[in-house]
């Protein structure tokens, strides 16, 4: 059972996000039908993911995949591979054996953030500022939940090719004076304050905790929730800071993203995060940072920035390969497995 290229993956197919804290599944039963979709599940519930469907997808319908494309959250290397902020670890021969599968196929779930920016439409995003995304210009997606992920895309021979990588640990460095006051109390990792220390969930309470140290103030919220909430609430001067600095450097980021893959096609903020401070996104703070990129601001403001609505977007960006293989460049050496 060798992983190789060989023929599309058979329907029904089971395709599934599988994030730090949410899995979610659904069953597409051939090309034109629409995806039967299943509730969410906390990742935390389930000891092994092989449980997980067998509880939770098994149990909820008669019909029985053949194949199955899943994200996963995590490099994708070799024949077990463990996820990134959960103790699961996919084993796609053991899936095969105990499932009944004849095929799967694992991907990373910023590739399938990228396949659903390449397909979804207008009802499934909000623009941030001017619309005038090239069609088949390079697009960029970066997303802050329990990680952040980004991955890039190309429109190349006719066909979209995801660019995935670790974008989301890139460094991330001080530029206001009170960017100076706060940034030597963010926790970092080995020394460094990369991206994912401040844009996702436990970055957000970070930032919170060290403008708290930098007031001079005894931190109160743990919990990213209770910082975004009393921001949107207005009932905590700090955690409104930390949501203020939160967007500005989400769009520093999305900015300095966007120079790199040149991305007239647009950059979209995914991840569980933005759709959680969408009032914060839409002030003018967020495109202001975005396009602050001195020599190329000029250049900055023709390039649309979107919040993707779409509650199952990497689902969606599955759901649209699964389809059509064909027009995407996703690339399944090694990380393809198949009775075929
Ligand atoms: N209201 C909120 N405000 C801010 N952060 C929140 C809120 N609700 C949940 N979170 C945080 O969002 C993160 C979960 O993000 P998301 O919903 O994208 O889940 P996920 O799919 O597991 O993420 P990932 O794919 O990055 O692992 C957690 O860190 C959680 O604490």
């Amino acid at each position: 059972m060798p992983s190789h290229e060989t023929a599309d993956p058979v329907f029904p197919i089971l395709i599934g996000d599988i994030g730090g804290t949410n899995a979610r599944f659904s069953i597409l039963t051939d090309a034109t039908a629409a995806p039967m979709e299943l509730p969410n599940i906390r990742t935390a519930e389930f000891p092994t993911i092989d449980d997980a469907i067998r509880q939770d997808v098994f149990q909820k319908t008669d019909i029985r995949p053949r194949s199955a494309i899943l994200a996963v959250a995590g490099p994708i290397q070799g024949d077990e591979i463990p996820l990134t902020n959960c103790p699961w670890v996919v084993r796609p021969k053991q899936m095969i054996a105990a499932l009944g599968l004849e095929d799967v196929m694992v991907v990373n779930d910023f590739e399938a953030q990228a396949l659903a920016i390449a397909t979804l439409g207008e009802d499934d995003r909000e623009a941030l500022g001017p619309m005038n995304a090239s069609p088949t210009a390079s697009r960029v997606v970066l997303g802050p939940g329990t990680g952040l992920g980004v991955a890039g895309l190309v429109y190349a021979q006719g066909r979209w090719f995801p660019i995935p990588g670790e974008g989301g640990h890139v460094d991330i460095g001080p530029r206001s004076a009170r960017d100076y006051a706060i940034f030597p109390h963010i926790e970092t990792i080995e020394g460094r304050v990369a991206g994912e220390q401040i844009l996702c969930g436990r970055g957000l309470v970070h930032l919170y905790t060290a403008i708290c140290i930098a007031d001079g103030v005894t931190p109160k919220f743990t919990d990213p929730k209770d910082v975004t909430e009393h921001a949107e609430a207005g009932s905590d001067a700090q955690a409104m800071e930390t949501v203020d600095l939160f967007v500005t450097y989400l769009a520093r980021l999305a900015g300095d993203l966007a120079l790199i893959f040149m991305a007239k096609g647009g950059v979209f903020l995914a991840g569980g995060i933005p759709q959680k401070i969408m009032h914060a996104l839409r002030q003018p703070q967020f495109r202001a940072a975005f396009e602050d990129k001195a020599p190329h601001t000029e250049m900055m403001k023709t390039i649309s920035t979107f919040v993707v609505t779409h509650p199952r977007a990497a689902l969606a960006g599955l759901a649209a390969y699964a389809r059509a293989p064909s027009d995407f460049g996703l690339a399944t050496r090694g990380r393809r497995w198949t009775t075929r």
